[in-house]
């Protein structure tokens, strides 16, 4: 009755929590009933105490609207009878993963933007590979750096089930370390955080301007390296460059190897969507991939939600998932995309980049120092808005539609050969959807 209970209480859950919190933080849950309502029990003090504080009310909240007279929770560790305190740290007995067991090697599609990371990423989960550690991963946000740090941890688990991964987000770090020295238990946390075998800390730009966090990361970090234990780190950017974050931290990061995720190129985009289709059991066409990848440009998390939105209109209208009525289920959001990237912009951003006039691209210039970046300008135009190529060449100029067809021609040929020009084409790109 209690687990019922507790189960329609996660499905409940599910609407208004990401998919994310929920396997990490919720579902290692064992729901028991008790006289005062229902007990939660935690597999270590780390979930214990995330639920008792970001959890609770919206549990007691969900489970008094959903009726029974459980609505009183109470999260402990283990089985109850023993006190948290007593189950905290000393080597984490009893402690089961964190980890989100569907962000895996196996899920996470690979291209050129995130090859370098993976590669790493697969190598850093290798016992005997002293040399990745730490393995930093930066990049945007929503590029599948969090995915990449738990398939780090799950690659550990699969070579070896006893392992202690412990995967944090910085912010949880820092609320943890407070609750530690208000409540005068900084050994427990210590030990808890020491007797890992890998410790896996996302969004470490977080740490920013809190001294006494970086103060105590900074121990925990060196005696995780001292004995070899794995430490896995993601940022927003390069790490050099967060302001607040002290120098000998920073110094410690590059001892193992920093990796960048990038912005998946066109190609990794659909090939990302057509997997993640196919993980829900959903045929998507590839040219509706390309219609979405090639607007949808931002980061995976876009995409995936563009993804969500159209599977499931297309469930609960019951149509066949084609181009035009992925038009219709996605129109808000794609306008969103396409008001983001005019024709003025491509040029305004373009001429700034190349450090031209505008009046420069729509005149007859036919200087290579112009002809160019105006080839570029065109390609991005065709390649970002659904201007015809007729509207296109109208903008530049006047120009005929086969002069746009030959300048998105000749940039796709020259991308391939000139890594500097496909380079420049990628930043302007970036910067035109960011
Ligand atoms: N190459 C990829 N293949 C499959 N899924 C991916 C890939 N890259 C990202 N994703 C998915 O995109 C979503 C966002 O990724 P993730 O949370 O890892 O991003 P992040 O870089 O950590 O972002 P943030 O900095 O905002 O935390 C996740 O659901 C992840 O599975």
């Amino acid at each position: 009755m209690t687990e019922s209970l507790w189960q329609r209480c996660l499905s409940q859950l599910e609407s208004r929590l990401s998919e994310r919190d929920i396997n990490m933080w919720l579902r290692p849950l064992q729901a028991v009933a008790t006289d005062h309502g229902m007990d939660l029990l935690a597999p270590n003090e780390l979930v214990r105490e995330q639920v008792d504080r970001e959890y609770r009310g919206v549990i007691e909240s969900i489970l008094s609207g959903i009726g029974g007279n459980a609505s009183q929770v109470r999260v402990s560790v283990g089985g109850g009878e023993r006190s948290a305190r007593a189950d905290a740290a000393p080597a984490m007995r009893g402690f089961r993963s964190n980890l989100d067991p569907r962000y895996t090697f196996q899920s996470f599609v690979q291209g050129k933007s995130n090859q370098i990371a993976r590669a790493a990423a697969e190598q850093a989960a290798l016992p005997e590979n002293a040399a990745y550690n730490p393995l930093l991963i930066y990049g945007g946000v929503g590029l599948g750096k969090t995915h990449l740090m738990h398939g780090v941890g799950n690659r550990m688990l699969d070579l070896n089930q006893r392992a202690k991964v412990v995967y944090v987000r910085s912010e949880h770090f820092v609320n943890e370390l407070i609750t530690a020295i208000r409540h005068n238990r900084m050994d427990d946390f210590k030990a808890f955080y020491r007797s890992v075998d890998a410790l896996l800390i996302d969004d470490i730009q977080f740490f920013a301007g809190k001294d006494r966090s970086q103060e105590e990361f900074f121990h925990t970090f060196n005696a995780l390296l001292e004995s070899n234990q794995r430490i896995v780190l993601t940022c927003d950017r390069f790490p050099k460059e967060v302001e607040g974050l002290e120098d000998r931290l920073k110094s410690r990061f590059s001892w193992g190897l920093s990796v960048a995720v990038e912005p998946p190129e066109l190609e990794t985009r659909v090939a990302i969507l057509i997997a993640k289709a196919e993980q829900h059991d959903v045929v998507l066409p590839q040219e509706v991939a390309f219609f979405i990848a090639k607007r949808v440009r931002s980061n995976v998390r876009d995409l995936e939600s563009a993804l969500h939105r159209l599977t499931a209109t297309a469930k609960f209208s019951g149509s066949p998932i084609t181009i035009d009525f992925a038009k219709q289920a996605l129109q808000d959001m794609l306008a969103v995309y396409d008001r983001l990237v005019t024709l003025e912009n491509i040029q305004r951003t373009v001429a700034e980049y190349f450090k031209i006039r505008i009046h420069d691209l729509n005149a007859k210039k036919r200087s290579r120092s112009v002809a160019r970046p105006r080839q570029i300008a065109m390609a991005l135009a065709k390649e970002l808005t659904n201007h015809s190529l007729p509207e296109i060449g109208a903008a530049f100029g006047g120009r005929d539609h086969t002069t746009v067809l030959h300048a998105c021609r000749k940039i796709k040929e020259l991308r391939e050969s000139e890594p500097r020009l496909d380079e420049d084409y990628n930043n302007l790109a970036r910067t035109l959807t960011s």
